[in-house]
């Protein structure tokens, strides 16, 4: 089963995920793959940004980068264009290279990239805006401006972005990190059984 684990920023993705890899599903983080294609394609990621988001090994600098394109969805469309294409070529020779296995594709950005096309079924992790922020406060002790311009960058990354008809569940994760797991198992029994 290839299944797609979507939601907003600081829903619990990363924590279905493991809940996930527990239950043997190898995953994919595509935040990582989206760091990895900004360095496939930084000639054109430097050439668009320009010398101010380059580090001087010529390495691209996420943290410039971001304090442009997280306000800025315009620039962000900018940057995706850039680097959804490798990306999804990325998570294809994943599938390809881990086919017959239960596989995990983690992306904020699932539907709007046209992952959900390669999914047998999504899973949308869904958590109530004060628990995305507290928990953001939490875990990245960034400054509270930073937390909103993403949530804000997200806001139209809703269930309605899966164009492809795939069937998407759903987890609410408001409660404890173990009520995320029960759920997580009951949709892993709900769907092995359906
Ligand atoms: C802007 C960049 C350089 C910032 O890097 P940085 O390491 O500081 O942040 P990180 O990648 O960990 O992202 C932070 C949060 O923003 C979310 N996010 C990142 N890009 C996007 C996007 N295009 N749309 C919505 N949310 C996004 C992430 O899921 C995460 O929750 C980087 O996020 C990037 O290159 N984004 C564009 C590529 C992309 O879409 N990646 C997301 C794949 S899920
Ligand atoms: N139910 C919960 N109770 C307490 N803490 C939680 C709960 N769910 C998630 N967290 C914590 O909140 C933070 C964000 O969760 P997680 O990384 O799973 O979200 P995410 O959607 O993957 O985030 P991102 O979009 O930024 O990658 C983590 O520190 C995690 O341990």
């Amino acid at each position: 089963m290839i299944l797609g684990l979507a939601g907003k920023a600081c829903s619990g993705k990363n924590s279905a995920s493991r809940f996930l890899e527990e239950r043997g599903f190898l995953s994919l983080d595509v935040d990582k793959l989206g760091h990895e294609a900004l360095e496939l394609r930084r000639d054109a990621v430097i050439e668009s940004f320009g010398n101010q988001v380059a580090n001087d090994d010529g390495t691209v600098n996420r943290k410039a980068l971001g304090e442009i394109v997280f306000g800025d969805r315009k620039r962000m469309k900018e940057l995706e264009s850039i680097t959804h294409p490798a990306v999804f070529e990325m998570v294809q020779s994943f599938l390809e290279e881990n086919k017959g296995r239960n596989l995990v594709i983690n992306a904020a950005i699932l539907g709007p990239a046209g992952l959900d096309r390669l999914c047998d079924a999504v899973l949308w992790v869904e958590a109530p805006l004060i628990h995305r922020i507290i928990r953001a406060f939490k875990r990245d002790k960034n400054k509270i401006s930073h937390i909103f311009s993403r949530i804000r960058l997200q806001r139209h990354l809703t269930v309605q972005h899966f164009f492809s008809g795939v069937d998407i569940y759903m987890v609410r994760n408001r409660g404890s990190l173990s009520d995320l797991k029960k759920q997580v198992d009951m949709f892993l029994s709900d769907y092995e059984n359906f």
